[in-house]
C-alpha cells in the first residue's frame, strides 16, 4: 500500500488542501504514480481516465467559478423587482426559450448571444419564487444595461398596446383591466360592413374633425348600434375598435343603475373615449313607458328611457365621444334610441356563413412564425383545403361565430379532428 501511495494520502483520506482544491489528493497521488512509472499499462490508462474526469468535474467548475467571481459582470433581478416582469417578457420572445414558464419553474442556466456578447441567464428558485441573474464575460456591465433597457422599452411598448376598460361600481368608474390590443381583423364579419364602420370611425376621429363639427355647431359625437344574435362579435368588435384608436372604453350595464347615476357617470367621461352600453334592450329602457326598477342606495330608483335619452343628448356626452349600443333585439328598441343622432350607423352582426366558418378555421389552425404551436405543423395548402371542407359542413346562418370557435378550440390540436367531428356536432346541436 505504502509503495502505491508513495507517502501521499490515499483517495479516502482528506488532506487540508482538499478543502481548498477538492480532489487535489487524488490527482496528486495519481500523478505521482504515473510519473514514478511503477504501474502497469491498464492501471495507467485507468488513472489517466480518473484524472481526466476529475479535471473535467472540478477543474472546469473551479476555473468557471473564478471567472464568474472576478471576470464577469452580473445583474440580479429579484422576483419583486419591476424589472422582473420586463425581463421575463423579453425572455419569452427569445429563440433559446421555448416556454418562459418552464424556465421559471426550476433552477437552471441558459447561455445565449446578445449583440455579439456571450451572456448567461441563471434562474434560482427560492421559496416558490424565482430570482434571475444575468452575467456577461468582462467587467464592463454596459451590455447588461443595454439588455435591461431593451426589455423595458419592449415592455412599455406592449403596455401601450393595451387598452383600459372601465366599469361602473357604486356609481363610480373603476378601471377593470388592461386588455391586450389585438388586430380588429380577428373579428370575423362581412368585410364590406366592417370596412364601412371602420372608415366612419376613422373619419370621425380625424384631427380636423372636431373643428369641422364646432364650426357648424353640430355636437361632436357619434353613435353606433350593433345588433344581432348573441356571440356574433358585437362586444369584441367594440373593444378592438377602442384598441385600434387607442381609446379607453367605458362599459355600462343599464340593468342595475338609476337615472341619477347615469347622469353622474356620463359627466365623468373624458373627452375622447368609447362608451359601450351593452344589451340596451334588456335594461328595461328599450321602450317608452317601460321602467327598470332597481335599488339605488336606500331609495327606489330606476333608469328610464327619457333619462337615458337626456344623457345621450346632453353636453357631457359630447367632445369626441363614441357611443356604442349593443342589442340582440333591435325590434325591441324604441324608435327614439335608434334614430340618427343617437344611432348614426346600425351594424348587423350575423350568424356564421360559409366564409366566416372558413376564416374561423384558419384563425385556429394557421401557422404562426416564431410562436409555439399547440398543434402539429401543417402547410398552408393543407389548412386551406381542410378549412373549406370544414366550412362546407357547417350549415349557413345557424351557429354563432362564438359557437363555431368554441367547437374548433376544443379540437385545436388537430384540424383533421375538427373536420371529422363537425357533422356529428352539427347534428347533435340541431336536435
Ligand atoms: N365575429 C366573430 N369573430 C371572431 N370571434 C368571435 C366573433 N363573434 C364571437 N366571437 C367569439 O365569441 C366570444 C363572444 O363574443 P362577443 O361577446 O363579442 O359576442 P356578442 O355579440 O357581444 O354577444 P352578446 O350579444 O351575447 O353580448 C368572443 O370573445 C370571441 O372569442
Amino acid at each position: 500500500m505504502s509503495a502505491i501511495n508513495g507517502g501521499y494520502p490515499g483517495p479516502s483520506q482528506m488532506s487540508p488542501i482538499d478543502v481548498i482544491f477538492p480532489g487535489f489528493s487524488v490527482v496528486s497521488t495519481t500523478a505521482h504514480q504515473l510519473l514514478a512509472g511503477n504501474l502497469d499499462s491498464y492501471t495507467r490508462l485507468f488513472c489517466i481516465f480518473v484524472v481526466f474526469v476529475l479535471v473535467t468535474r472540478y477543474g472546469v467548475n473551479y476555473v468557471w467559478g473564478i471567472v464568474r467571481a472576478y471576470f464577469t459582470s452580473t445583474i440580479y433581478v429579484s422576483y419583486y423587482d419591476e424589472a422582473y416582469d420586463m425581463l421575463v417578457d423579453w425572455i419569452a420572445d427569445q429563440p433559446f426559450i421555448h416556454n418562459a414558464h418552464s424556465l421559471i419553474a426550476r433552477d437552471r442556466s441558459f447561455y445565449f448571444w446578445y449583440r455579439g456578447h456571450f451572456l448567461i441567464l441563471y434562474c434560482a428558485v427560492k421559496e416558490h419564487r424565482e430570482d434571475l441573474r444575468i452575467s456577461s464575460i468582462g467587467l464592463n456591465a454596459n451590455i447588461l444595461k443595454d439588455l435591461i433597457e431593451e426589455c423595458r422599452e419592449q415592455y412599455l411598448k406592449e403596455a401601450q398596446r393595451k387598452i383600459s376598460v372601465f366599469k361602473h361600481r357604486e356609481g363610480e368608474w373603476k378601471k377593470a383591466k388592461l386588455r391586450p390590443v389585438q388586430p380588429i381583423s380577428t373579428v370575423i364579419m362581412d368585410e364590406e360592413v366592417k370596412d364601412d364602420i371602420l372608415r366612419d370611425v376613422d373619419e370621425f376621429l380625424d384631427q380636423d374633425m372636431q373643428d369641422w363639427y364646432a364650426e357648424r355647431g353640430i355636437p361632436y359625437k357619434r353613435g353606433y348600434l350593433l345588433f344581432g344574435p348573441p356571440g356574433t362579435g358585437k362586444s369584441s368588435f367594440s373593444l378592438l375598435l377602442a384598441g385600434k384608436h387607442e381609446l379607453d372604453i367605458y362599459t355600462l350595464q343599464l340593468s342595475n343603475i338609476s337615472d341619477s347615476t347615469v347622469i353622474r357617470l356620463f359627466a365623468e367621461l373624458p373627452p375622447r373615449c368609447i362608451i359601450l352600453l351593452e344589451d340596451v334592450d334588456t335594461a328595461g329602457v328599450g321602450r317608452r313607458g317601460s321602467v327598470n326598477t332597481v335599488q339605488d342606495g336606500n331609495s327606489q330608483s330606476a333608469v328610464t328611457l327619457s333619462g337615458l335619452l337626456n344623457v345621450l343628448d346632453g353636453v357631457s356626452s359630447q367632445e369626441g365621444r363614441i357611443l356604442i349600443m349593443t342589442t340582440n333585439h333591435i325590434d325591441h328598441l324604441d324608435e327614439a334610441l335608434v334614430r340618427p343622432g343617437r344611432s348614426d350607423k346600425k351594424v348587423h352582426f350575423k350568424l356564421a356563413d360559409q366564409n366566416m366558418s372558413t376564416q374561423l378555421f384558419r384563425t385556429v389552425f394557421k401557422q404562426l412564425s416564431n410562436k409555439k404551436q399547440c398543434n402539429e405543423r401543417y402547410d398552408d395548402e393543407t389548412i386551406e383545403g381542410l378549412a373549406r371542407e370544414f366550412a362546407s359542413k357547417v350549415p349557413e346562418q345557424v351557429f354563432s361565430p362564438a359557437e363555431v370557435l368554441s367547437f374548433l378550440l376544443e379540437r385545436k390540436k388537430s384540424p383533421y379532428d375538427a373536420v371529422s367531428g363537425i357533422e356529428s356536432w352539427v347534428a347533435k346541436a340541431k336536435d
